[in-house]
């Protein structure tokens, strides 16, 4: 197996590595760095938390130390936390060049943000919109002569999904050189991989883990069949379990809204679990407040909508339990591989209702791995059944009476606002798309209606005619 310094890293930055306990390269390193450092773009597909970050990391550092200046390197990716992420790892490597970055991400002060961008940091980590909201009402930076653009989580930036990254990427692309390096990286990058193409142009060299499995050998992977109804009573038997039965232990709990997130936390804190939440309602202050009080070990339970489901790096996390199965097969290799990182063992378990059969099967059909069933003594968990669900009933009635759905409602009309629509306007329209359609679905069901109708007189018609010849053919006969 190569070393660092055989990539083509000079020694300090290869000294730097093993300071951090980075000593051998993980494949994906070995196979993307030395084809970065030719001066190719890059597309890089391999598992999660098999060092992807540092893949791309490693080779703008060193460029950049042959030659500095700002801004140097851009990198997009999709959620704010994981920009300070990335940041923090340009930042380490980079101590010894005195590397200065700037993260740029929504929800937090513009002001200051378009300053650090005026005084040309060498690299500039930033989630999509708040970047190119700075390039639509600023001209006071440049990223005219950027060497490298990183899209980390290339396949969510450039997908259509809830939130469409498509407009503000153009605006970012526009102010970019033609010539540059452009690097693109993901566990889940060959299922977009025509999209991509048209993006690295540039002799793109593609590597991808060789491995049939999409998700790491070290993942114990699990599933519980449960009705919905019990779903909660399983979520807080599971953790009762693992807290009796491990000291050193942390919990990721994936669920599908902001509000059930809020719900279920407020629910576990009423059977005293340290439960902590992560979701785009919240602040982004108290996002990285709870984020960082998690990572510290304050709290063992975090619990987090798909905003926290890519790329978070948080080597305590044994167990990832999915409060909901996925909907899609991606997300739950990303929800997965928040634990099992960097040859860790750890254990993922999927609460499967009667209605996710069909989901787990094209998880399997994805990962290429069959998940086993987690045993769990249901006479356990049936005792508890009653006191969780009145407690969740108790909790949801007071969500309700705070503001939490006014919120809701407000940070729409908000985005609505920064999208430069009319959210009055917006709702109007909606409402009259919804009437139009309503409209179509009685219009189509009135003519099968119709249609219907028109096949029973026609059957019925025939079938007279039918009896008629019969008895014309009978009274024939005995004539
Ligand atoms: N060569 C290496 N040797 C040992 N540890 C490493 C090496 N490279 C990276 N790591 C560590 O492995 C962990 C996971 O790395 P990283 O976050 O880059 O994974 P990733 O591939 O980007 O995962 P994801 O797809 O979830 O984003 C980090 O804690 C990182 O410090």
């Amino acid at each position: 197996m190569a070393d660092f310094s055989s990539l083509g890293l000079s020694d300090w930055l290869v000294k730097q590595c093993k300071q951090l306990g980075v000593n051998k390269p993980t494949p994906v390193q070995e196979n993307c760095i030395p084809a970065i450092l030719e001066g190719r773009d890059c597309m890089g597909c391999a598992k999660t938390g098999s060092g992807k970050t540092a893949a791309f990391v490693l080779p703008v550092v060193q460029k950049l130390s042959e030659d500095p200046y700002g801004i140097f390197c851009l990198v997009l990716t999709p959620t704010r936390e994981l920009a300070y992420q990335i940041a923090e790892q340009f930042r380490v490597l980079g101590k010894p060049l005195g590397l200065r970055d700037c993260i740029v991400v929504g929800g937090m002060d513009m002001v200051s943000q378009a300053i650090e961008l005026s005084n040309q940091p060498h690299v500039v980590v930033s989630t999509p919109g708040r970047l190119a909201d700075h390039i639509r009402s600023s001209n006071t930076f440049s990223m005219r002569k950027i060497q490298f653009l990183i899209l980390d989580e290339a396949d969510r930036l450039l997908e259509q999904g809830c939130t469409d990254f498509t407009k503000d990427l153009e605006t970012i692309l526009g102010t970019l050189p033609a010539k540059r390096q452009t690097l693109l990286f993901s566990a889940t990058l060959t299922d977009t991989l025509h999209e991509l193409k048209n993006i690295a142009m540039n002799r793109p060299f593609f590597w991808e883990s060789t491995s049939e499995t999409r998700t790491v050998e070290e993942l114990d992977q699990r599933y519980v069949l449960t009705p919905e109804k019990v779903k909660d009573a399983y979520l807080v038997h599971l953790i009762q379990k693992f807290t009796d039965e491990h000291d050193d232990w942390s919990i990721m709990i994936f669920t599908n809204t902001c509000k059930n997130c809020q719900i279920l936390t407020m629910m576990l804190r009423e059977f005293n679990f340290q439960t902590i939440s992560l979701h785009s309602m919240m602040k982004q202050k108290q996002r990285f407040a709870n984020l960082a009080k998690f990572k510290a070990s304050v709290f063992k339970i975090l619990i987090a909508t798909d905003v926290a489901a890519r790329g978070l790096d948080i080597p305590t996390v044994q167990v990832v339990i999915n409060h909901n199965t996925p909907g899609l097969p991606k997300i739950y290799i990303h929800r997965v591989g928040r634990t099992a990182r960097a040859g860790r063992h750890g254990v993922s378990i999927t609460l499967v209702t009667q209605y996710d059969i069909h989901l787990v099967q094209s998880i399997e059909e994805l990962i290429q791995t069959k998940l086993k069933e987690y045993p769990v003594v249901e006479k356990e968990v049936l005792k508890i059944l009653t006191q969780v669900n009145v407690t969740r009933r108790q909790c949801e009635i007071k969500l309700e009476s705070t503001d939490f759905d006014e919120k809701k409602e407000i940070n729409k009309r908000k985005q609505l606002i920064l999208e430069g629509k009319d959210p009055d306007l917006e709702a109007k329209r909606k409402a009259e798309l919804e009437k139009i359609q309503s409209q179509k679905k009685k219009f189509k069901q009135r003519i099968q209606e119709t249609i219907q109708q028109q096949q029973r007189v026609q059957l019925k018609k025939k079938l007279t005619k039918r009896k008629q010849m019969k008895n014309k053919k009978a009274a024939q006969k005995t004539a």
